[in-house]
């Protein structure tokens, strides 16, 4: 069993991922786990970049976009400040709040998907998630949490292109099943009863000794 792992967290816009990072992140450190917590877009230059442009501060062409999110990847890898290899190397667990499977799933639109999964193989190559967990909501519930928190939309927002972002994650986790390893699980449910699905499954996997 390892000591220490890497959990990437998936879905559409508002499916609940935040909030599993936190719930799992509570169990993790009461298991006595060293838990570091991140997100793409990351927080380093071109993470703030890619927010500037999704908040309508910057305007950038789609493929420009992709080509950020690949270079953010690695920038949230390799990094010295806070990469996560360092982080891992530390003995920290990393879980992140979206990676490589958010651009197969938002970025083949309106890229070729093989293109996106080519760009992205550095990153595979560099580190693989022990775990992908991606948490399933339909598009309209997407939309309407996403209405109720906040106040403007962000690009890719809109109910239509959450509806193919949602196909898209399931098209990719078919084709990559032999080399993923993807927990998928009902968003539309209490979060309560979510984490303790996922709970389940990371104590099983990874944690020795699990008070579950
Ligand atoms: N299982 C759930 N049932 C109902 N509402 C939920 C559930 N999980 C989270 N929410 C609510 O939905 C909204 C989005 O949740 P959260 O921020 O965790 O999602 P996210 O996937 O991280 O969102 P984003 O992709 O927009 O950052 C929040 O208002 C949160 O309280
Ligand atoms: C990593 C990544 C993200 N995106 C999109 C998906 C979301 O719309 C935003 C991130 O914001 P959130 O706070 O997690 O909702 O960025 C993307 O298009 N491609 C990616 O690789």
């Amino acid at each position: 069993m390892k000591k220490n792992f890497f959990i990437a967290f998936e879905g559409i816009d508002g499916s609940g991922k935040s909030t599993q990072v936190k719930l799992l992140t509570d169990q993790l450190t009461a298991a006595g786990h060293k838990v570091y917590v991140t997100c793409e877009p990351s927080e380093g230059p071109i993470g703030k970049m890619i927010r500037d442009i999704f908040t309508h501060k910057m305007e950038a062409d789609h493929k420009t976009i992709a080509g950020l999110f690949v270079a953010d990847r690695l920038d949230h890898l390799l990094n010295k400040r806070d990469g996560i290899l360092k982080k891992l190397e530390e003995g920290y667990t990393v879980l992140t709040d979206r990676y490589y499977f958010s651009s197969y799933a938002y970025q083949s639109p309106y890229m070729d998907l093989n293109w996106v999964i080519e760009a992205n193989s550095l990153s595979a190559d560099l580190l693989r998630p022990d775990l992908n967990i991606y948490i399933d909501i339909p598009a309209e519930i997407s939309v309407d949490r996403l209405r109720k928190g906040r106040s403007s939309t962000e690009l890719y927002e809109t109910l239509e292109n959450l509806q193919n972002v949602r196909n898209k994650y399931f098209e990719v986790m078919e084709l990559l099943k032999d080399e993923e390893k993807v927990m998928v699980t009902d968003g539309n449910r209490p979060p309560e009863l979510i984490a303790e699905e996922i709970w389940k499954k990371i104590s099983k996997e990874f944690i020795e000794s699990p008070v579950l």
